[in-house]
């Protein structure tokens, strides 16, 4: 007989700046939880942003966030979302470079780790307000270590460069 598994509950960030962003978007998230082990419990909007970091030039991203739990443990959880990206094509050249999807881990219940290979909670998640603004929206009273998400994306120097997604083209609206 097997031991049963603890559920875990992780938030993971979604960025795509190449390609059919938002069409990557829907379907990374039907990857990520197209398995028994992850249920879906919440889906951000998706907002638009600028650039962090990175090559100049590149586009604008959209990104998300997404709150699963999970039966897998954070390294399996971690490989589940590099065989997602990969999935969608996701090469690693440049850092910080444009991708068709990055898929982070956030946070995972709360474990703490400072292994370069799986940081708990992500070292720069509470400076990035392209992973902290969906956050909030999804969950206004969500916290990062002891502080509120919300509070954090308006301190976050790349706030400024956020903006809503329309649900309609922009050419369709009147
Ligand atoms: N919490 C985490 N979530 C995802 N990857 C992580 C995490 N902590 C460490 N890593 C490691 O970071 C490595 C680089 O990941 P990746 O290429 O996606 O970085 P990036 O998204 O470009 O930059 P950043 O790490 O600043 O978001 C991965 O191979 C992974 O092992
Ligand atoms: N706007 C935005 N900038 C970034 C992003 C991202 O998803 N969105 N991801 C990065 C590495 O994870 C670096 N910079």
């Amino acid at each position: 007989m097997s031991a049963t598994r603890v559920l875990t509950r992780a938030i993971l960030a979604l960025g795509s700046n190449l390609g059919e962003r938002e069409g990557t978007l829907q379907s990374a998230v039907g990857d990520l939880v197209d398995r028994p082990e992850v249920r879906l419990q919440n889906v951000s909007p998706v907002v638009s942003t600028k650039p962090v970091g990175g090559p100049a030039g590149q586009p604008d991203f959209l990104n998300m966030v997404i709150a699963v739990e999970t039966t897998l443990t954070s390294r399996e959880l971690l490989a589940h979302c590099q065989a997602v990206e990969s999935l969608h094509h996701r090469t690693r050249e440049v850092r910080w470079g444009a991708r068709t999807l990055d898929v982070d881990i956030i946070i995972y219940g709360d474990e703490q780790s400072s292994d370069p290979v799986l940081t708990l909670p992500h070292p720069r998640a509470g400076e990035r307000a392209f992973v902290l603004y969906p956050w909030s929206l999804m969950d206004p009273n969500a916290t990062l270590v002891g502080e509120s998400v919300a509070q954090l994306a308006q301190s976050a120097p790349d706030m400024a460069g956020i903006f809503h997604v329309p649900d309609e083209p922009a050419a369709l609206a009147p």
